[in-house]
Order: C-alpha cells, then sequence, then structure tokens
C-alpha cells in the first residue's frame, strides 16, 4: 500500500463526522500527494503507523465545548507532525491548545468575504480579499498563546491563524469547496509547509486497487460484477480483471427500469470494448412485481436493491460448476456511500441501491475498489485503463433506473411514457452538443399529478414531464443547467407532440443543496 511506499507522503484526515472530509482527501490528492481518512477516535499511536507526513483535522456538526464532542486524538499535537485545522478542526485545535471557542452569536452559512491580515504561510501571495465558503455557528473567540492571527471576517475576528514553527495551521472556512476561491492554494500552502512532496499519481490508485482486489479475493477466489453500462462499474470491473483475470463474470441485469435501447447498447458496446465474459440477466418480470403500487421513494429503493442480489445469486448459483463464487464487485462511490448515512455521523439522505439498499442477508463479500473515489476520479482512472471515451465520459445513470424517476408507483405503461420523453430529451441535448458540458438530465414523470391541457383544439388531462439538466463536478453539490431556450423548447414541443399522456414540460431550476439530483 502508498502509505509504507517510500516513494509517497501520506496525508491522514481526521473525520470528525464532516459531510466533506473525501472532499479533503481528493484535494489534497489533486496536489498529487496521497491521502487517506481515519476517524477521530483512532489512537495516535496507529495513525503513526502509517507514517504521515502531514494531518487535516476535518469538519464536523458537534460543539467542541458540548460534552462527548470528538477531541483531538491524545497526544496527536506532541507527535510533531504538521496538522491543519478546518471548521470544527480548526476549533478542536484552538481549545486543545488553550484558545476558546464559543457560540459567539453570528452563524456564517454560505458565501463569506474574507480580509487577510497578514499572509503567514496559508496566504502567500494571495489577495488581502477572498471569497470563501463557511458552514458553522461555533467561533475560535480566542486564538491560542503564540499563534498568529491571519485572517477574520465581518462576523468572526479569528478566521484562520497559525504557528510556522510548530506546524500548526487552522482556517475556519472550508478550503476544500470550490467556492472558496483560494482554497486549493492554500491546502497547498499547507501542504508544501508540511514538506509534502507531489509525487504521487492517479496510476497508483489504480495499481493499489488490483493490489488490494488481488489480495480481497485470493489466488482461487471468484467474482460477480454488477455491470451496468456505466462509468463506475466499468472502471470496478476493469480492476478486478486486471486483479483475477477469467475468475470474474459480469452480469448486466436488465430490471425493466432503462432507458430506450440501453440494454441493448451496453451489451453490444461492453462487449466490444472489453474481453470481460458477461451474462445479460432479463429480470423485468421480477422488479416490476416486487415494486407494484409502492410509492414511498425509499421503499422502492430497498426493494430494487433486494432484488439486485437475488438476482446475483441467482447467477451465483447459475457459473457455480466453475467453482464458489463468494465475492460481488460494484462500482460504488463515496457519494453513494455518504448519501446511504454510511460516513461517519452523516445523515441518511437517500439509500442508493448499491449501498443503503442492500438486503441485511446478504452472502456475498463485497469488493468495491472505488469506494472512496469521486466519480472525475474514476474517470480518470478509467482513462488510465484504456477504456474507451464514450463509456468513460457516460454520463451517470442510477442503478434503481427509472424506478426513481416516476413519482408514484411503477408500471409499464408510465416506463412507457418515461422511456419516450427521455429519449427525446437525451437525443436533443446532444444534438445541441450539450453533453459534457450537462453533468446529467435526469427526466422525471409525475405520474400522480395531472394538468389541463388543449391540445387539437380539444381538452387533454395529462401528465407532467421535469427535466432536471444540472452541472457538478462529483454530484455533491450541483447546480440547474443553464440549458439554451431554443433547446428547451425543442425538447418541450417534441415530448408534448410525440408523448401523448404528455400535456405539459417544467423545468427544475433547484441547486443541490437544497434539493438533490433526483427526485427520489
Ligand atoms: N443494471 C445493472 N446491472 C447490474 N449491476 C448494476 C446495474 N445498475 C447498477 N449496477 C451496479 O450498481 C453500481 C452502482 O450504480 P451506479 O449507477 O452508481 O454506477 P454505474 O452505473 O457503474 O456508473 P454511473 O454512475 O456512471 O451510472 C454499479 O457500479 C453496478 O455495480
Ligand atoms: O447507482 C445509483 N444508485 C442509486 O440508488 C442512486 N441514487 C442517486 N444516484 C446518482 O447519484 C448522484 C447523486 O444523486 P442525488 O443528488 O439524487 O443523491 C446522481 O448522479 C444520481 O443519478 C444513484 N446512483
Ligand atoms: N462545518 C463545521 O465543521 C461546523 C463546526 C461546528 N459544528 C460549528 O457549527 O461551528
Ligand atoms: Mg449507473
Amino acid at each position: 500500500m502508498s502509505e509504507f511506499d517510500p516513494l509517497f507522503d501520506t496525508v491522514l484526515v481526521v473525520d470528525f463526522g464532516a459531510q466533506y472530509a473525501q472532499l479533503i482527501a481528493r484535494r489534497v490528492r489533486e496536489c498529487h500527494v496521497y491521502s487517506e481518512i481515519v476517524p477521530s477516535t483512532m489512537p495516535v499511536a496507529e495513525m503513526m503507523a502509517k507514517k504521515p507526513k502531514a494531518i487535516i483535522l476535518s469538519g464536523g456538526p458537534s460543539s467542541v465545548y458540548a460534552e462527548g464532542a470528538p477531541a483531538v486524538p491524545d497526544g496527536l499535537f506532541e507527535t510533531g507532525v504538521p496538522t491543519f485545522g478546518i471548521c470544527y478542526g480548526f476549533q478542536a485545535m484552538a481549545q486543545a491548545l488553550g484558545g476558546r471557542v464559543a457560540q459567539t452569536g453570528v452563524a456564517e452559512y454560505g458565501g463569506t468575504r474574507l480580509d487577510v491580515s497578514q499572509e503567514g504561510v496559508l496566504f502567500a501571495g494571495l489577495p488581502a480579499r477572498q471569497s470563501v465558503w463557511m458552514s458553522h455557528g461555533d467561533s475560535v473567540a480566542a486564538a491560542p498563546e503564540g499563534f498568529d492571527v491571519t485572517a477574520f471576517t465581518a462576523d468572526t475576528p479569528v478566521a484562520a491563524f497559525e504557528h510556522p514553527v510548530k506546524g500548526l495551521y487552522g482556517v475556519q472556512f472550508h478550503p476544500e469547496v470550490l467556492h472558496s476561491e483560494h482554497g486549493q492554494a492554500v491546502l497547498k500552502h499547507f501542504l508544501d509547509a508540511a514538506g509534502c512532496r507531489p509525487s504521487w499519481t492517479m496510476l497508483n490508485i489504480v495499481e493499489d486497487a488490483v493490489e488490494a482486489v488481488r489480495a480481497q479475493i485470493g489466488p482461487e477466489g471468484r467474482a460477480i460484477c454488477g455491470l451496468s453500462g456505466g462509468v463506475d462499474s466499468a472502471v470496478a470491473a476493469a480492476i478486478v480483471q486486471r486483479a483475477i483475470g477469467d475468475r470474474l463474470t459480469c452480469v448486466f441485469v436488465d430490471h425493466g427500469l432503462l432507458r430506450k435501447g440501453e440494454a441493448e447498447q451496453v451489451e453490444r458496446d461492453f462487449v466490444a470494448a472489453t474481453s470481460v465474459k458477461l451474462r445479460v440477466v432479463d429480470a423485468q418480470e421480477r422488479f416490476l412485481k416486487a415494486l407494484d403500487g409502492v410509492t414511498d421513494p425509499e421503499e422502492k429503493r430497498k426493494i430494487i436493491g433486494r432484488e439486485f442480489i437475488r438476482v446475483f445469486e441467482d447467477e451465483q448459483r447459475a457459473i457455480i460448476a466453475d467453482g464458489p463464487v463468494d465475492f460481488l464487485v460494484q462500482g460504488t462511490l463515496y457519494p453513494d456511500v455518504v448519501e446511504s448515512g454510511g460516513g461517519t455521523g452523516t445523515a441518511n439522505i437517500k439509500s442508493h441501491h448499491n449501498v443503503g439498499g442492500l438486503p441485511d442477508d446478504l452472502q456475498f463479500q463485497l469488493v468495491e475498489p472505488l469506494r472512496a473515489l469521486f466519480k472525475d476520479e474514476v474517470r480518470r482512472a478509467g482513462e488510465e485503463l484504456g477504456l474507451p471515451a464514450a463509456m468513460v465520459w457516460r454520463q451517470p445513470f442510477p442503478g434503481p433506473g427509472l424506478g426513481i424517476r416516476i413519482v408514484g408507483a411503477v408500471s409499464r405503461e408510465r416506463l412507457e411514457i418515461l422511456r419516450e420523453a427521455d429519449a427525446i430529451a437525451r437525443e436533443e441535448l446532444s444534438r445541441a452538443g450539450l453533453d459534457r458540458e450537462i453533468w446529467q438530465c435526469p427526466v422525471v414523470l409525475l405520474a400522480d399529478v395531472r394538468s389541463v391541457g388543449v391540445q387539437g383544439d380539444g381538452r387533454t388531462y395529462g401528465h407532467p414531464i421535469v427535466l432536471r439538466p444540472v452541472s457538478s463536478e462529483d454530484a455533491m453539490t450541483a447546480d440547474w443547467s443553464r440549458v439554451p431556450y431554443d433547446v428547451l423548447a425543442r425538447i418541450s414541443t417534441r415530448i408534448t407532440n410525440e408523448v401523448r399522456e404528455v400535456n405539459r414540460v417544467v423545468l427544475d431550476v433547484t441547486s443541490k443543496p437544497p434539493g438533490t439530483i433526483e427526485w427520489e
């Protein structure tokens, strides 16, 4: 593993329950330094065994002065490893070293202007005024002795501090989110001050992952991989294939919730692009039956997650002739995990079918080589693995498919309506050359909503279709895409003309947060 590799320096991100711990880790990786996350409960001796060159203390939902709030691990500051506190981490550092943290009255959420009073190490060469992203209710009222206070905002007198001799630094804002203008530069300044060499590349993610999969599955083990045609499972499959060769079988499940032409396209393109063994399972009947009459989004997600596994188990039995299959490979990414409530102390937003939607009686051991990564990192890994561009750059499509894009119960008729509308939207967006610009565009059928229309001089009482084009970098946050009006007009006209049951097309203009990308 790279943390023991003398060629690479390791940065540990100590997680206090942050939404953005993985974002910090990936920003470090963007500086070409290897990074991994550890819980704040990990003893310092264990952390030191990973030979970290630097440590970052993450944000978190607690107040440092509250009872039971997670504390800086005992002895951390005595190790001499350079440490950078962010938000909660900054507050925890202040408190642990004799400073004072309090609720000073004013909370700051969102974009805030930061005034740099002293460049110091963190702000060297950066503008004296910059826009940063804040999300805090508590503040550092007094910095610990010997620290230089280097920045403030209108409501936060101590917004950054540092003690370069001791290698200790901290900021109240979130340098890891893109909205913080010079956040990446601030982080880089810390890493440079800590002596981290920029010698790590994505190639090592692929190599490390192959190595780890080989160790997990062993010399005899066999695996099946849930393959969807999406980039995550394609990259996961390619990694596992490198590790165990033809002891891997891929399984593509047609659950009846796919888009128009998708099953044929996946089968054709995937087989053409790789030499992986692929089995295609027609499971439409069982999924639609299990979903019959179900309207609750979480219930739908759990049912779909369960049925996926049942299909994989059937396949496990079907291919047992070659030897037992104990492992299931999934292209799970970090956002799937954190939204399913899988982070340390993070909330359950929605149960992604491959994480929170898994049944309790799961018989497989999971192999998830991408579990700590974000989509754009996976795309880069896909390019390094030599996968075709069409596969690497395919827009995401959720495993539960159109099942979570019908608000209301799922039925064959409703799926048919949505499939047609979706095909039109996709065709027009592609024709307008917007595929790379738009992260994805869910097309949603409000199946239980009807509105009055007039078509051909007659009254109609049809369903609305919602267009949800979004731009994003990693699906953790998103904004609605400013699709040109003429493209929207073409989509709207075609959908209402060509899909009989639809008489209205609406545009979703909500960012994430507060909305999520999918409607369910
Ligand atoms: N139709 C399917 N058949 C088999 N496995 C699937 C199917 N849909 C999803 N999966 C499994 O669930 C995982 C998560 O799905 P998800 O949609 O997040 O990833 P993806 O389809 O690989 O990539 P993308 O997010 O780009 O669509 C997949 O990586 C794959 O392992
Ligand atoms: O494989 C998946 N299984 C799921 O259960 C699931 N739910 C959402 N998504 C996709 O994840 C990204 C973030 O979506 P949300 O903003 O809706 O949470 C977006 O790209 C969504 O399309 C899923 N993918
Ligand atoms: N984002 C954070 O780390 C918040 C820290 C702390 N919970 C506060 O509100 O000030
Ligand atoms: Mg997908």
